[in-house]
């Protein structure tokens, strides 16, 4: 049995992304005021009565929509089972919805992520893998990059003999502007160990989370 899930100041750089820490972060004061300005820039009146919350409401709300920054995914697996009484199949969990942002445009992604892995010896609890995927999902990212640092993370830390990541997700940076495609999914996946060694452990796993009762 390991540690408790591990919470980080909000503050502290995501580890995968460059931050500029001499810049520091901007005070909460600053980042109404960057609302303020978007919503000159739109060309509305901040200081009519329905928007004077607004920007107080948007830095609460990106402070949950970002909180996966906050959150350490390698801290969240650190609990782990041994006693399985020699369970060695796969175990996987799907449909596990997200919503996260798009670096690009920073409007939302919404989507469902499948994960399953080979244990090795151990097996986590199956909320933590559900929180990993949130833990990545609350950030800004390209899709690609999520799956596979899911599956790193899930890799780095239990060692298990494979990984396998697929992630649904309706861009809404294509389906609300640009080119205006609702409906369209992207789908990534990431495979690693058996997964990606292996067409038959791969095939079940595709199988699997392309049940008959998904949805
Ligand atoms: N590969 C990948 N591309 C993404 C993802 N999210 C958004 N994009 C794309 O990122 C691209 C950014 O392209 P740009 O030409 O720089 O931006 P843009 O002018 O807003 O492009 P349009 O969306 O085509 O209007 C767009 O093609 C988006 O569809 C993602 O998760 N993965
Ligand atoms: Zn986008």
């Amino acid at each position: 049995m390991g540690s408790a899930p591990v919470l980080k100041s909000l503050a502290e750089p995501d580890p995968g992304h460059s931050h500029d820490a001499a810049a520091g972060r901007p005070t909460r004061v600053q980042a109404e005021a960057a609302v303020r300005t978007l919503l000159l820039w739109a060309g509305d009146d901040p200081d009519r009565e329905g928007l004077l919350g607004t920007p107080d409401r948007v830095v609460r709300s990106s402070g949950e929509f970002f909180a996966g920054y906050g959150v350490d995914p390698v801290g969240l697996l650190q609990r782990t089972f041994e006693e399985t009484d020699g369970y060695d199949e796969m175990v996987v969990l799907r449909n596990i919805r997200f919503e996260s942002y798009c670096e690009h445009h920073m409007v939302p992604i919404i989507g469902r992520a499948h994960v399953g892995y080979l244990p090795r010896h151990r097996v986590v609890g199956i909320s933590k893998l559900a929180r990993v995927v949130e833990a990545y999902a609350k950030r800004l990212q390209i899709q690609e990059k999520m799956s596979s640092r899911i599956a790193n993370t899930i890799e780095q830390v239990l060692q298990p003999l494979g990984v396998a990541v697929v992630i649904e997700g309706e861009h809404q940076c294509m389906s609300t502007r640009g080119v205006h495609k609702p409906g369209v999914s992207m789908v990534t996946s990431r495979m690693l160990g058996a997964f990606q060694a292996d067409p038959t452990t791969r095939r079940e796993f595709l199988a699997m989370i392309g049940g008959p009762d998904r949805g």
